[in-house]
C-alpha cells in the first residue's frame, strides 16, 4: 500500500494575470483561474482519488482552488486545514513589482536570481512598499522571529518542512488521500524534499496554475516510491503541462 499525496497549484491569479510578484499578497482568482480549478477538480475525479481531507495556506487564491476543485467532485464537506508554512514564498520588496520591468531595470539575471535561485532572497519589504502583508489580522499571531521580510527557497523549505512533518505526514500515516492546495515556491519547496532534487537543479522547476501532481509515497519513508521529474506526475495533457510551466519560467523576461 501507498500513500496518496496530491499537491495543486492555485489557479491563476489576478496578479498572475497581470504579472506581477505576488508573495504574500492576498490577491484573488481570476475569471481563468477559477475555471482551472474547477478543471483541477474534474481531473482528479476522473483520475478516481478519493480524497479524505485538505491542507491550504492562509491565501485565498489556495483557499478558493481547493473549494472549486472539491465541489467539482462533490466533496465540499471534506475536513480543511489551513496554515502560513504553505503561504507562497514572501517576496520581499518585489511584492507588486512587475516582473518584465523589473527584468528591464536590473536585468534578467539578477531576477533570475530572485525568483529561482536556491538562497538569494529579494531585498526585504520596505516601508514605502504600498503592498505590505505582514500587518494582515491573520498573521498577528505569529512570533516576529517567523514573520519573514522577504524569503529565498531555502527559507520557504525551512519554514514549510515542520508543517509537512507535523500537520501533513501524519494525515498520510493514517490512510488518508491528502489534497495540498498551496503556491507554485511553496509547492516547489515541498517538491525539492520529496524528489530530492538538489538546490541547483530546483532552479529549474516551473509548476504551472491548476494542475494537480499525483505522489504514491512509500508510507515508510513518506517519499515517491520511485523518484522523478515532479511534472510527470501531473493530471492531464503533458504537452499542455510542459508549455504551461515553459511560460511561467518565462515571465520575468525583459522586453
Ligand atoms: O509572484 C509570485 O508570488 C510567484 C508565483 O506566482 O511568482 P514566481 O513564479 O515569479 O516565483
Amino acid at each position: 500500500m501507498s500513500a496518496t499525496l496530491v499537491l495543486l497549484r492555485h489557479g491563476q491569479s489576478t496578479w498572475n494575470a497581470e504579472n506581477l510578484f505576488t508573495g504574500w499578497w492576498d490577491c484573488p482568482l481570476s475569471e481563468l483561474g477559477a475555471a482551472e480549478a474547477t478543471e483541477s477538480g474534474r481531473l482528479m475525479a476522473d483520475a478516481g482519488l478519493a480524497l479524505d481531507v485538505v491542507h491550504t495556506s492562509l491565501q485565498t487564491r489556495a483557499i478558493r482552488t481547493a473549494e472549486l476543485a472539491l465541489a467539482e467532485m462533490g466533496l465540499s464537506w471534506l475536513p480543511v486545514r489551513r496554515h502560513w508554512r504553505l503561504n507562497e514564498r514572501h517576496y520581499g520588496d518585489l511584492t507588486g513589482r512587475d516582473k518584465a520591468q523589473t527584468a528591464e531595470r536590473y536585468g534578467e539575471d539578477q531576477v533570475f536570481t530572485w525568483r529561482r535561485s536556491y538562497d538569494v532572497p529579494p531585498p526585504p519589504i520596505s516601508d514605502d512598499n504600498g503592498h505590505d502583508p505582514n500587518g494582515d489580522r491573520r498573521y498577528a499571531e505569529l512570533p516576529p522571529d517567523v514573520l519573514p521580510a522577504s524569503e529565498c527557497l531555502a527559507d520557504v523549505v525551512d519554514r514549510m518542512l515542520p508543517y509537512w512533518f507535523d500537520g501533513i505526514v501524519p494525515d498520510l500515516a493514517a490512510g488518508r488521500t491528502v489534497l495540498v492546495a498551496a503556491h507554485g515556491n511553496s509547492l516547489r519547496a515541498l517538491v525539492k524534499h520529496l524528489d530530492g532534487i538538489s538546490d541547483d537543479a530546483i532552479s529549474g522547476l516551473n509548476i504551472p496554475t491548476g494542475v494537480p501532481l499525483v505522489y504514491e509515497l512509500d508510507p515508510t519513508t513518506m517519499r515517491p516510491a520511485e523518484p522523478g521529474d515532479p511534472l510527470a506526475r501531473s493530471l492531464g495533457d503533458p504537452e499542455a503541462v510542459a508549455r504551461a510551466a515553459a511560460a511561467v519560467a518565462a515571465q520575468a523576461q525583459g522586453g
